[in-house]
This record gives structure tokens, C-alpha cells and sequence, in this order.
């Protein structure tokens, strides 16, 4: 279990993080927030690439320092000249990973992102979606106490994101993985718990299923014309139908029933950090 305890950052008068508390057990997380919400900030402080101001991290009750991390940077690069072998060789060095040892788990990590077959290639030979899996495939190696991975599924094609939830959802990993991403799709089915920031503080930690429930009463599908004749304040989630546009909102007021609906994860989320819509 990871204990995150008042971790306040702040770079120079911006403040990132705002008195964040957390508790990490061997479940699957996802960190949702909009842009510049904190999580890069977070995950690099949990990390320790970055310090935090104040608060501590602490690991079955020794410091972070002392666990395994297994990260994905938001960016992360690669070595051209080394093989896709040499450049988890080389993060299996610095895992201190026994040398009988690499060659079965650098295959595992391979396959299981599906590059097994690039395995004698040069990276420089990778496209970026197959960088952003090798990034992916390092974070396994080892026995890692954590995972971090900031922003996993971007770069990645509609098969490889759907192969990158699979991985998530095949098994009971024995460590707690956190991905970072503003996209609620990314995370709704893989993820066990969500954790919304805002600004800097947290704002929701639940189930996918209980953050629907905070955009209930509050959904509403509007015709064109209708949409075009209202004018107090609303969300525009999205625009559907091709010849008769369907226009779903979030809002305060409370409208004709008929065109209440159910709310979706999205909706729940976008509530949360969008909303309320009238004075508080
Ligand atoms: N190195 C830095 N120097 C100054 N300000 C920074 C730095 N890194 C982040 N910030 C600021 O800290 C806040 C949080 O940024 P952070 O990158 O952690 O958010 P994020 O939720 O990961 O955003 P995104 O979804 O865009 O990646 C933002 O206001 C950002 O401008």
C-alpha cells in the first residue's frame, strides 16, 4: 500500500498540487483531469523525479525511495541506435534485473504489448505508437511495487489502445498501476477506481460507476432549434445525429422531462469538473 499524505507544489507563484491525500492499494487507477490539473506533477512526485514542498509518500511504511517504479513519462524517448532488445536490456540493468533473468522477461513485456516481432529492430525504425508500447512494456520489468503511466494511450491506434485496456483487464496485478489522462475513455472500463483533479485538489475519488451519478438530474438532449433558444449557462457535451442533431448538455435548470437522460461516465465527469452551472 503507497500513503500519500498533504503533497502541496507549487512552481513559483503557480500552485500544482494543493494538499493531495491519497491511499494506493493493488488496484488499477485512473488520474482524470483537464489540462494542467496536476497529474504529470503527481505522478512525477510519486516518481521521485520531482519534489514536492511538502507531505510525504510513504511505502509499506519505508519511503517511496525504497520501492520499485516502473514509469512512463508523459514524453518518453528511446535511443535510436540500440535494438528494441538493447534498450530494455538496458532498463533491466538499471532494475538491477539478474542477467539469466532478462532475455524471459524482456520477451513477456514484449508480447505483451505485441512487439514481440520488433524485438532485433532498431528503434529508430519504431513508429511513435510503437515507442509509446515499448515505454509501456519497460514499466513491467522487474517486480515493480508501482506503476505509473502518464498519458499511456496517446500516439496509439484504435487496436492498440483497445489491445492496451486488455492488459488491464486480464489480470489481478499484485501492485497498484496509475494512468494518467484527461480522455474518460481511456480509463471508464479498465480502471477500478477514478481520481478527478482539479486545479490541483482532488475532487472525486469513487468508482467509474458512482461519478455517473453526479451528472444525474442534470443531462439533457435538445433538438437544434431548441439548444439554439436557450441561454442560461450549460455544458455542451457533444453533437450527435447526422440530419436531426441531437445537442446533450449539462446544466442546472431544470428542463422538460422528455428530454432528460440517463447520465454517462463522461457526463459524471464533465459534471464534476465543469459544473455547477448556477452561483455557489
Ligand atoms: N516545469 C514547470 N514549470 C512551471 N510550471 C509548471 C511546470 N510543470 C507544470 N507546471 C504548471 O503546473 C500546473 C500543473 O501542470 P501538470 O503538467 O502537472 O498538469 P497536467 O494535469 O499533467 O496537465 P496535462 O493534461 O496538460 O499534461 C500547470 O498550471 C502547469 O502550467
Amino acid at each position: 500500500m503507497i500513503t500519500i499524505q498533504n503533497i502541496k507544489k507549487s512552481y513559483k507563484k503557480n500552485v500544482a498540487l494543493d494538499d493531495v491525500n491519497m491511499t494506493l492499494e493493488n488496484k488499477v487507477y485512473g488520474l482524470l483531469g483537464p489540462n494542467g490539473s496536476g497529474k504529470t506533477t503527481l505522478l512525477r512526485i510519486i516518481s521521485g523525479l520531482l519534489k514536492a514542498d511538502h507531505g510525504s509518500i510513504v511505502f509499506q511504511d519505508k519511503s517511496i525511495q525504497e520501492a520499485s517504479i516502473g514509469y512512463l513519462p508523459q514524453k518518453f524517448g528511446v535511443f535510436k541506435e540500440l535494438s528494441v532488445y538493447e534498450q530494455l536490456e538496458y532498463y533491466c540493468i538499471l532494475k538491477k534485473i539478474p542477467q539469466l533473468q532478462r532475455k524471459e522477461s524482456i520477451q513477456e513485456v514484449l508480447e505483451s504489448v505485441n512487439l514481440e516481432d520488433m524485438i532485433n529492430r532498431h528503434c529508430k525504425e519504431l513508429s511513435g505508437g510503437m515507442v509509446r508500447r515499448l515505454g509501456i512494456a519497460q514499466t513491467f520489468l522487474g517486480n515493480p511495487d508501482i506503476i505509473l503511466l502518464d498519458e499511456p494511450s496517446a500516439g496509439l491506434d484504435v487496436e492498440e489502445r483497445l489491445r492496451f485496456k486488455r492488459i488491464l483487464s486480464a489480470k489481478d496485478f499484485p501492485f497498484p498501476i496509475v494512468i494518467s489522462t484527461h480522455i474518460v475513455e481511456d480509463v471508464e472500463s479498465t480502471c477500478d477506481i477514478l481520481i478527478v483533479l482539479k486545479k490541483g485538489k482532488i475532487i472525486y475519488t469513487g468508482t467509474p460507476e458512482d461519478i455517473l451519478n453526479h451528472a444525474r438530474n442534470h443531462v439533457y438532449e435538445l433538438s437544434e432549434k431548441d439548444y439554439h433558444s436557450i441561454s442560461f449557462p450549460h455544458y455542451l457535451v457533444k453533437i450527435s445525429g447526422e440530419k436531426q442533431k441531437n445537442y446533450r448538455i449539462l446544466c442546472d435548470d431544470i428542463l422538460n422531462e422528455s428530454w432528460k437522460r440517463e447520465p454517462e461516465i463522461e457526463d459524471g465527469y464533465m459534471y464534476l469538473v465543469k459544473g455547477p452551472f448556477h452561483e455557489v
